[in-house]
């Protein structure tokens, strides 16, 4: 085996952007130059074989990326004092419906690239995904990309990047002309010129910065050095004393900046035109950190989940963490990102987050979009999968010798669901092996019985999500599905606290039943993680132990499904400080009838709501459509935030999903067919009072209709 890259020459980055900003392209350039592929083919090209990172087959078809494939290249460096680099990749993919596989990736990474598109900056979701990398405290660099595009504005991006995400940008590079005159890059800090020649931009030419771009460039460095002295002491001393501030200093320097996420470096590139993309590459082994500089914890189970730091350290017992799951044509592939210590191919480990799972690993492999390599060992800072690992994604993994766990990924709510079956009986088994599969991938996929119609309920993150999966059960599990018609995920909540007090007693004959339940149930703080807490404040026996569990047990039912439209109540503390039983009559079906019905009477007194999703909305459209994007958007109940008028109109809106349903044909034929738009969760609001009213009264006539059945 060859000699292992020391770490500090690792890195594991991701790339993520607002949808259509070039990702895949910007990607496959970077297999390109780092040699890992021999051709670029284009997303949706000509050629039709897709770029590589799309591996799936829908994915080639739509053009989209839909699940994110780590892969892994050896970056030599286009300047001369640089060391080869390991570079790992997880392309993410942009749109929102598949927001999960972000924050995987943002999970396991190191530093990330976030793309953005020259002409319209920063939009939603790249909105979206710097909030996702603030929360795992990831430091990036912002890559301004088709600036061979007509309207294309490095400085304006860069601007958006200080206002929309409070960053402190600093640019790096100047670019030499503009739009469909874009030529080369110049870059300040070395001073130079650089072109990039060859039939795809692979022979990079460095000449002196011509004589019209002296003074800019000069005063760039000038700015560069200002800009990285404001967030950076050892620079700012340095400046202020006057001295001369070397190549390596100011990338110390940006280095430092960058990784305490005081700065995000700006770079500008066209990804098409094949221009820019090794200097960002050089750019992310100066600026993104190695592995050893995250500082990554775990909880120790053993030790009442006391945080303990995670050393990317070979030596040191192995801890990995399974991130994400992929079937392939050889079986089961497991991520795993080793965060300490190394694991052989032989090895047993041990599953913390399921109650120490003992699994061997039989073979492991270094993945290139669907290509694979065999490797035997895998050790601190290096992203692998392994094959016939059991696992679902988020789970933590050892040798057994610590019993850690990381911490796991956010999942955020799902807002839609839809009725399922398979189309033919016959296909039932692959139903729920597909189903099954789905939710151990995806944690943002769920899966339930609806306990009175019996029906399949699948819930995500939106329509196309709830599509794919469909559309994959049909090509994998070969099992065709009809659905319902697609469902919002109403919630229900408390707003007030109200007083519990009810008493069961039935006496039928021989024994008899009898509880009595006393407490109140109040609103969590709107922060809560959890959506129902229970707390025991019985004392001197009032409610005998063996029967409180069964009061838990009946409030849980209680909140399964609220009683406005019969939607899980969230947000609810339920709590009991007294009660009685009776040495005969009390049982434990008892306690939990007297907690159900206890929770349903004083949930009428709660001040009961009902919440929806609201989505935001962005919409591009020509400017010419401006007043009815605007009216469709008010029409459906939405709030505009943002109206961003240049060549386009940008409208940023909030709308209740419920009122979107539809949209997409609808902005089709008002716009001519050429407005586009986006949508992402962004929040639980109430519902406006006559709406529920309407919802309420509407529920109450199908439960009416259906006990008359
Ligand atoms: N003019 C111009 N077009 C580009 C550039 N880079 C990518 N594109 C085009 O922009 C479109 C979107 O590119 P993709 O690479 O698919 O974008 P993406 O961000 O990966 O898209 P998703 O995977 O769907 O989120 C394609 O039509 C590309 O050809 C660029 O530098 N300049």
């Amino acid at each position: 085996m060859a000699a292992r890259i020391p770490l500090n020459r690792i890195r594991n980055i991701g790339i993520s952007a607002h949808i259509d900003s070039g990702k895949t392209t910007l990607t496959e350039r970077v297999l390109f130059y780092t040699g890992r592929i021999h051709k670029i083919h284009e997303v949706r090209g000509k050629d039709g074989v897709g770029a590589k990172m799309d591996s799936m087959d829908l994915e080639r078809e739509k053009g989209i990326t839909i699940q994110s494939a780590a892969t892994y290249c050896v970056w030599p460096g286009s300047q001369q004092q640089l060391q080869p680099h390991n570079i790992n990749i997880i392309d993410t993919p942009g749109h929102v419906d598949f927001t999960i596989e972000v924050e995987r990736a943002l999970r396991v990474l190191d530093g990330a690239i976030l793309v953005l598109d020259s002409g319209k900056g920063v939009q939603s979701q790249s909105i979206t995904v710097d909030k996702q990398m603030k929360r795992y405290r990831v430091p990036r660099i912002a890559f301004v990309n088709k600036m061979d595009n007509p309207g294309a504005n490095y400085e304006r991006v860069a601007e958006m990047l200080k206002e929309k995400l409070g960053h402190h940008p600093v640019k790096l590079q100047v670019p030499i002309g503009a739009e469909s005159d874009f030529r080369g890059i110049i870059d300040p800090i070395i001073g130079k010129a650089v072109y990039f020649d060859g039939n795809d931009g692979e022979i990079i030419r460095e000449e002196e910065i011509p004589a019209e771009f002296a003074d800019k460039a000069k005063a760039a460095r000038e700015k560069i050095i200002h800009d990285v002295a404001d967030v950076d002491d050892e620079l700012a001393e340095k400046f202020l004393a006057e001295e001369p501030i070397s190549v390596d200093e100011l990338r110390a320097a940006i280095r430092r900046a960058t990784l305490a996420l005081k700065m995000t470096p700006v770079m500008c590139g066209s990804a098409i035109k094949n221009k820019g993309v090794q200097l960002l590459l050089d750019a992310v082994v100066h600026y993104l950190p190695n592995p050893t500089e995250v500082l990554n914890e775990a909880h120790d189970q053993a030790n009442n989940e006391e945080k303990v730091v995670v050393e990317s350290d070979s030596t040191k017992p192995f801890v990995g963490l399974a991130f994400k799951l992929q079937q392939d044509k050889y079986g089961q592939l497991t991520y795993f990102r080793v965060y300490q210590g190394s694991v052989t191919s032989g090895d047993t480990i041990f599953n913390v987050s399921n109650e120490m799972r003992k699994v061997r690993v039989p073979r492991m492999f270094r993945m290139h979009s669907d290509d694979r390599e065999e490797i035997q060992t895998a050790e601190a800072g290096d992203i692998v999968a392994f094959y016939g690992v059991e696992a679902s994604s988020g789970e933590t993994f050892t040798d057994g010798k610590v019993n850690w766990t990381l911490t796991s990924m956010h999942v955020p709510a799902a807002v839609i669901s839809l009725a399922v079956a398979p189309k033919d009986r016959s296909a039932e088994a692959n139903f729920s092996k597909a189903l099954n599969r789905f939710t151990k991938e995806d944690p943002t996929f769920r899966v339930h019985q609806d306990e009175e119609s019996q029906q399949t309920i699948i819930s995500g993150m939106g329509e196309l999500h709830l599509d794919i999966y469909m559309e994959r059960m049909k090509r994998e599990y070969n099992c065709e599905v009809v659905a319902g018609k697609p469902q919002v995920a109403y919630r229900e909540a408390i707003t007030k606290r109200a007083e519990i007090n009810y008493t069961h007693k039935k006496q039928t004959g021989g024994s008899g039943q009898y509880a009595k339940v006393m407490g109140y149930i109040e609103p969590l703080p709107a922060d809560a993680i959890e959506t129902y807490e229970f707390v025991d404040d019985i004392t001197g026996g009032a409610i005998p132990r063996e029967f409180i569990g069964s009061c838990d047990k009946g409030f849980r039912e209680g909140v399964k499904k609220g009683t406005l439209i019969g939607f899980p109540v969230v947000g609810v503390r339920a709590v009991i400080n007294d009660g009685a039983s009776h040495a005969v009559d009390s049982s434990e079906m008892a306690f939990k009838t007297a907690a159900l019905m206890g929770f349903r009477e004083a949930y009428a007194k709660s001040g009961p709501t009902i919440l929806e999703p609201i989505m935001k909305v962005e919409i591009d459209a020509p400017t010419e459509f401006q007043g009815s994007v605007v009216g469709q958007v008010n029409q459906r109940r939405g709030v505009i935030l943002e109206t961003v008028s240049g060549d386009s109109v940008s409208v940023t809106a909030e709308v209740p999903l419920n009122a979107m349903f539809g949209y997409s044909t609808d902005l089709r034929s008002a716009t001519q067919g050429k407005g586009t738009f986006t949508m992402e969760f962004s929040k639980y609001a109430v519902v406006p009072r006559q709406e529920q009213d309407e919802m309420v009264k509407k529920y109450k006539e199908k439960l009416a209709a259906e006990a008359k059945k």
